[in-house]
């Protein structure tokens, strides 16, 4: 019986940590604005410092409806997904997180619902910056409140579902949309660079 009480009690202290894909990992703003502006020379855009909303397809929409439209079949063609750049130092920085003693890392996206491109170019983006063996490290969900995990790191600043208190802490990711955004006394992450992480991981270690 110990064996069994003391595996129960070792996968309990394992921090369970879930982060996002797009703008956490993969810079899914900084591929869509340079996309549009070739596109779309003589339309106007949006600079990254100026965006306000998550999606933004719904800034654009204020600006002009066709707007919208047009960025929309950007992340919808053939390749958007599959080549977007890496966040700096997201990708080294998730596989010191696998190597950590008491960590558990997987990565936890949305797909967009426009599935036919986005589903398999994430699984090819994640295998080309990670390797093969995080493919057997992939949440795809619409909805992350289901999940389970101790943090989620995560762009959005609010992540709404089924549950109405997720199990998970939100560490909000900054990105250029949620930079201005309340976000209600949740933790930020601000770069995968400055080693800020890693005390967000021992931090958290400390609680589970
Ligand atoms: O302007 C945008 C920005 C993102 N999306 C899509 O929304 C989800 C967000 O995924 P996360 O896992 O929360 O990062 C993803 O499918 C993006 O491609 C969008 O449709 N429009
Ligand atoms: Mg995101």
């Amino acid at each position: 019986m110990a064996g069994k009480n003391s595996f129960r009690n070792h996968s309990e202290r394992k921090l369970l940590v879930l982060v996002d894909m797009d703008q956490v990992l993969c810079d899914f703003e900084m591929r869509l604005l340079q996309e549009f502006q070739s596109r779309h020379p003589n339309d106007p855009f949006i600079p990254l410092e100026e965006r306000r909303t998550f999606y933004a397809r719904d800034q654009y929409a204020k600006i002009r409806a066709d707007l919208a439209d047009n960025i929309r079949d950007i992340y919808n063609s053939e390749g958007f997904f599959r080549d977007l750049p890496e966040i700096p130092g997201a990708c080294d920085a998730m596989k010191e997180l696998k190597e950590m003693e008491g960590v558990d890392v997987f990565i936890c996206s949305s797909p967009l619902t426009s599935y036919e491109f986005c589903l398999k170019e994430k699984f090819q983006w994640i295998e080309e910056h990670l390797g093969q063996e995080w493919l057997d490290k992939i949440i795809l969900t619409k909805d992350k409140t289901v999940a389970n995990g101790h943090v989620l790191i995560d762009d959005r600043p609010n992540i709404k579902g089924a549950i109405r208190k997720p199990i998970w802490e939100h560490v909000v990711f900054t990105a250029c949309h949620n930079v201005h955004s309340d976000i209600r006394g949740k933790r930020r992450l601000d770069n995968w660079t400055d080693g800020s992480w890693r005390d967000l991981i021992l931090d958290l270690q400390m609680r589970v």
